[in-house]
């Protein structure tokens, strides 16, 4: 009969937020939680290390235990059914009850614990069933409706854990009680202590979960541009609006964070990673072996530039990131950084034109993504968000502007970021960056 852990291996490589794809699991058990439930939907969070990638990786896995089929199911350890917690009702009542009341649960090693954010306002209501996200997420996101005047909620159930306060919670949470409205107003958030599975094996708390209002009926910007640059439709007027209130929120994020010059150790430490990165690009898409020389002296011209200072950024900044709230404005999402950059580089203060160039990248993609045979020249449309983009950012005023080569550089090196991330996720998505490359390397 199958053991917990051999279902979950057997489970995990079909879903999309698993990292190592194409490698089978080397799964241990680091901690559990019992949170309740009835006899029948036995709720749990488990977490377990991944030890088949280069890194080991620690993931969340909310499992429920039923005793009937259920639709949603792992697998079947020791004859009952085991269900994933995220598509099971049992697991959203807990994680709901957590977030906007709070709660805590005794482990082996530590506790699991609730909090509500000290603005949301508490409602007694009971959530209507929650909806799982959808779309192509590295977490897994939960949309409770609520009922009566509650607002909607969106709650992110972290799949890869990590010791510290995950910067999505820290950037946001502080961000949207300073009173900035590009953020979505904080609900609550779900921490736990265990111990790392490392050979110290030494106790450390993380973030598990984090829940902020919901804005219903709100596309995310990458569909809404894709539109746009399919139907050659001008988006100049939202690209400016987005420049400023990245500008504003890169202001603020250096307002309530600490900044520094960038020293020569900033820059030989940016040059290094900018290398690793063409490096692990290379082997992802050996053809990228041509455009070597042009990217070295993309590189090589944003080193003799000058540096803007450094500060806490958004960090994996693109149009899925993004949307468009009526009678509000922008919205940015999701501050976690991007998915494959190790968790200590993220929480670390970096350069705000990382996002910058994260967002140009993103017009290109758009545009490189629209079928042969549209309406509208997809190029010249991503050339006009581009500026207008680049204008709102420096005309707002609040943030500063950086040296044209410096920009350049980011770019190429997210293009590079972008081939290694399609290659492990999404091989046939591998042209968009590769051509990006391509076109920076022609000059
Ligand atoms: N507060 C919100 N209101 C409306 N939509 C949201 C909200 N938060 C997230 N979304 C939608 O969920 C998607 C995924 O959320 P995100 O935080 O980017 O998750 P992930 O870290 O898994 O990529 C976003 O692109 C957006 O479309
Ligand atoms: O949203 P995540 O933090 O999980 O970001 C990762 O996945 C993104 C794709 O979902 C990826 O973004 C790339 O594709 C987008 C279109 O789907 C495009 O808008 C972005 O410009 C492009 O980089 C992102 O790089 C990755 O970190």
């Amino acid at each position: 009969m199958d053991s917990t852990l051999t279902c979950l291996g057997e489970w995990m490589p079909r879903q999309r937020w698993y990292a190592n794809k194409g490698a089978a699991p080397d799964l241990r058990l680091v901690a559990e939680w019992d949170l309740g439930g009835s006899p029948d939907a036995r709720v749990q969070v488990l977490l377990v290390c991944d030890s088949s990638g280069g890194r080991p990786s620690l993931y969340q896995i909310p499992v429920v235990w039923r005793s009937e089929a259920s639709p949603a199911e792992i697998g079947r350890p020791h004859g009952a059914v085991l269900v994933d917690g995220t598509a099971d009702a049992a697991f959203h009542a807990v994680l709901y009850a957590l977030v906007t009341r709070g709660g805590r649960f005794g482990g082996a090693d530590g506790p699991l614990y609730g909090e509500p954010s000290p603005r949301h306002v508490r409602g007694s209501h009971h959530p209507l069933p929650a909806t799982v996200l959808e779309g192509e997420q590295s977490n897994t996101s939960l949309i409770f409706r609520g009922a009566g005047r509650a607002h909607p909620v969106i709650c992110k159930v972290f799949r890869q854990v990590h010791a510290g306060l995950n910067p999505d919670i820290e950037l946001q949470s502080a961000l949207s009680e300073a009173g900035a409205r590009s953020v979505p107003p904080v609900v609550g958030a779900v921490s736990a202590m265990w111990r790392a599975p490392g050979d110290e094996g030494h106790l450390v708390a993380g973030s598990l979960a984090f829940a902020q209002e919901f804005f219903p009926g709100v596309q995310d910007a990458w569909r809404v541009a894709l539109r746009a640059a399919e139907q050659g439709a001008d988006f100049s007027g939202p690209a400016e609006r987005l420049g400023v209130a990245v500008a504003e929120t890169h202001a603020a994020l250096a307002r309530l964070f600490p900044t520094r010059p960038a020293t020569a150790a900033d820059l030989d430490r940016t040059a290094a990673r900018w290398r690793a990165r063409l490096h692990a690009a290379l082997e992802a898409v050996p053809e990228l072996e041509a455009f070597v020389p042009a990217v070295e002296g993309t590189f090589a011209r944003a080193l003799a530039a000058p540096w803007p200072r450094l500060q806490r950024v958004h960090g994996d900044l693109h149009l899925g990131q993004v949307i468009d709230v009526p009678g509000r404005g922008w919205v940015l999402l999701d501050f976690e950084g991007e998915p494959l950059r190790p968790m200590s580089e993220r929480h670390a203060p970096d350069f705000a034109v990382r996002d910058v160039a994260g967002m140009l990248r993103s017009f290109a993609y758009a545009a490189d993504s629209v079928p042969a045979g549209s309406t509208g020249d997809p190029h010249a449309w991503a050339a006009t968000a581009r500026a207008a983009f680049l204008r709102g950012y420096a005309a707002s005023g609040a943030a500063e502007t950086t040296d044209p080569r410096v920009l350049s550089a980011f770019e190429v090196d997210k293009a590079l970021y972008e081939t290694v991330y399609e290659a492990r996720n999404r091989p046939d998505w591998v042209r968009i960056p590769l051509a990006a490359v391509e076109r920076i390397a022609a000059g």
